[in-house]
């Protein structure tokens, strides 16, 4: 049987910098698990438009579409602020999003025990944090029509359209309701219902969809008040699913209850292939992070723990993913940290290579 396929997209700023130590970990998962991959590597964002004139070349989409999973680092920067709107690096990322239909976002936030005391948070409020935000991916008012910037008497008006229909609410609703009855059977829908048609309809369906899920407790929250209890008291969340935007936003927020941006991943699933797996596109919930690209002081552990959804989502090694998050967890409990979890007494400065060394050192030492 052949390996399974991999497309790798590094794209821009700190993209290609974290994901080439993802390449390490993956090497060493042949090496030493017997677990291949067939690796290709292709353009995206910024290093695409630099290539070809467009975000996302035809041939880099068809390809997307074929191999098994998708990882990409990053996309955008300041060296692109000029260009028009449509071809801008970050419409590379939305057409993979959109084209492959990947309408399940995951976002899990998870307070590695070493880091606790890091958080701008208490302690006690985010020490054993497990926390999965379900975000819609592919509709709400990232892609609503109508938009644009247009004339209207003697001023422009910007226009985006929050806009979801039944089907796309369900299917993700769904989706999340799975991961519950996998997790602590707890729900939590954020929409904003008093003020928003759209999130009226979303609550009617997510409370539908509900009947097929008894096991699983549901609540409702207005997303204000949903971004408020993350920081109040986030232990009190097992599952939250939530539209494209605010699942923007939460999310974000989220990852300073872990510390860092730079430690949070993301899997973005749609529906199952012939094969079985799910479409997927694997990547860092941060972003290209031009204010320290180029220095060696990214993290690269949001990507490197992307690869380890991969593994758990598309390729069913749970045991695998498990295995790298608790070499993470080892190079973190032993005081090493990259540049932005810096600030306590003791820890051990390392750059973005030097923690790909921690976490190899830390994978030989489980075998
Ligand atoms: N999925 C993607 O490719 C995303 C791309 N972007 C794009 O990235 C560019 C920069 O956007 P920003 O708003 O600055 O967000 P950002 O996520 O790139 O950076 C926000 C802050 O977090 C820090 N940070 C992010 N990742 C880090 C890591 N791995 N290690 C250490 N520190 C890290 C950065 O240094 C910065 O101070 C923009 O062009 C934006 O559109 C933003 C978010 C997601
Ligand atoms: C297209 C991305 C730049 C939008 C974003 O911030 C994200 O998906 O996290
Ligand atoms: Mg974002």
């Amino acid at each position: 049987m052949s390996n399974p396929s991999l497309l790798i997209l590094p794209g821009d700023g700190i993209g290609p910098e974290v994901m080439a130590e993802v390449r390490r970990i993956i090497d060493w998962f042949g090496d030493k698990r017997g677990l291949s991959f067939d690796v290709s590597e292709d353009l995206v964002g910024g290093a695409a438009y630099d290539a070809h004139g467009t975000p996302l070349h035809d041939d880099t989409m068809a390809k997307a579409q074929e191999v098994d999973a998708v990882l990409l680092g990053a996309v955008g920067g300041p060296k692109y602020d000029v260009l028009d709107f449509s071809v801008k690096p970050e419409r590379g990322l939305l057409r993979l999003r959109k084209e492959m239909d990947l309408y399940s976002n995951l976002r899990p936030a998870q307070c590695f025990d070493a880091l606790a005391d890091f958080s701008s948070l208490k302690k006690d409020v985010v020490a054993g944090l497990d926390i999965m935000i379900v975000r819609e991916l592919t509709s709400g008012v990232y892609f609503g029509e109508p938009r644009g910037i247009f004339e209207e008497g003697n001023e422009r008006v910007g226009i985006n359209t929050q806009r979801y229909t039944e089907s796309e609410i369900d299917r993700v609703a769904r989706s999340a309701f799975e991961l519950a009855m996998r997790r602590g059977k707890k729900l939590c829908s954020m929409e904003k219902a008093n003020v928003m048609e759209s999130g009226i309809l979303w609550r009617e369906v997510v409370t539908e969809v509900a009947k097929d899920y008894p096991e699983v407790e549901l609540s409702h929250m207005y997303a204000d008040a949903g971004a408020m209890q993350l920081c109040r008291w986030p232990k009190q969340f097992d599952v939250i699913v939530t539209d494209n935007l605010f699942g923007d936003l939460l999310s974000d927020a989220a990852a300073m209850l872990t510390g860092s941006l730079g430690m949070l991943p993301s899997a973005s699933l749609g529906a199952p292939m012939a094969n079985g797996r799910p479409k997927a596109l694997y990547e860092p919930v941060h972003g290209s992070a031009p204010d320290i690209a180029g220095q060696g002081k990214a993290n690269p552990i949001a990507c490197v723990l992307s690869f380890a959804m991969a593994l758990r989502y598309s390729f069913d090694q749970g045991a695998e993913a498990e295995r790298l998050e608790k070499a993470i967890e080892a190079v973190l409990a032993s005081g090493v940290r990259t540049a932005d979890l810096l600030g306590e007494e003791g820890v051990t400065p390392v750059t973005t290579s030097g923690m790909g060394d921690e976490i190899l050192k830390a994978l030989d030492a489980s075998l």
